[in-house]
Formats: C-alpha cells, structure tokens, sequence
C-alpha cells in the first residue's frame, strides 16, 4: 500500500507532520512563534477581526513559522557538515536569518495594519 502513488504521498505528509512536531518540541524561536500565535489568534476573536484580516493574519503566522522553520533546517546543516566556527558557515547563518527577518517585518506591519485602528 505505501509503495502505490497515494501511498508514497501520505507517507510523506507523515514526515512532514514529525518535522512541524519536531520543531515545535525542541526549537525554542519556533516555540515563542507558536505562543504569538495563539496570542494573535485570541486578540483577532477579541477584536473581531474581518474575513479578509484573519487570511492576512494566518498568512503571517505560516510565513512567520514557515521560514523559521527552513532557518533552524539551514542552522542545522550548516552545523552538520562544518560543526567549527568558518567565516562561510557565518555568512549562510546570517542570510538565513535575514529571511526571517523579512518575514517579522512583514507580520508586524501586518499586525499593526490589523490593531492600530481597532486600538
Ligand atoms: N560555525 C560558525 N561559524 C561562524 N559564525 C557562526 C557559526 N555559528 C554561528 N555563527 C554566528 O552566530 C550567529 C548565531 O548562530 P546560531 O547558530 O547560534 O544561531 P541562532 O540564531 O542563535 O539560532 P538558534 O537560537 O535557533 O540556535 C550566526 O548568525 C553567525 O553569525
């Protein structure tokens, strides 16, 4: 059966579902993202938050838990195959956080487009 196309597939949103609970048990900005989320989400049932605002807000938070992810998965390689300080393994550790970055960027200013007038 997990040798047929549907198999194949189903095995691997299994994967997929250890890797989300894997970051979310042992990774500590994954975590903090986690809590803001629930945070957001309970402020967008307080404020009552329009169909359109909570696609945005959803939108943020997957991109926000999304790239973190693939920066931890980058952190680890980088690790992985250069465990030593390297002035490359710095640079791919500086740019992966970049993205993150941008990603916040962009949920604050979501966010505050969302709450400041609800304020
Ligand atoms: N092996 C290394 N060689 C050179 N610079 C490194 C190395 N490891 C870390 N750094 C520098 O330290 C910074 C922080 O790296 P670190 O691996 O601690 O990531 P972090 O953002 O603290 O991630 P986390 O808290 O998720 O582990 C990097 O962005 C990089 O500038």
């Amino acid at each position: 059966m997990w040798n047929t196309f549907l198999g194949k597939r189903l095995k691997g949103c299994a994967f997929a579902l250890k890797g989300a609970w894997l970051l979310l048990s042992t990774e500590a900005s994954i975590q903090v993202q986690f809590v803001i989320a629930i945070l957001v989400t309970i402020a967008g049932f307080y404020f009552n938050i329009s169909a359109t605002e909570w696609m945005f807000q959803i939108f943020a938070i997957g991109l926000i838990m999304s790239i973190e992810g693939l920066n931890t998965a980058a952190e680890e390689i980088a690790d992985f195959v250069h465990p030593d300080f390297h002035n490359k393994i710095g640079f791919i550790k500086d740019i992966a956080a970049g993205a993150v970055f941008f990603a916040a960027v962009t949920a604050v200013i979501i966010g505050c487009i969302i709450y400041i007038p609800k304020l």
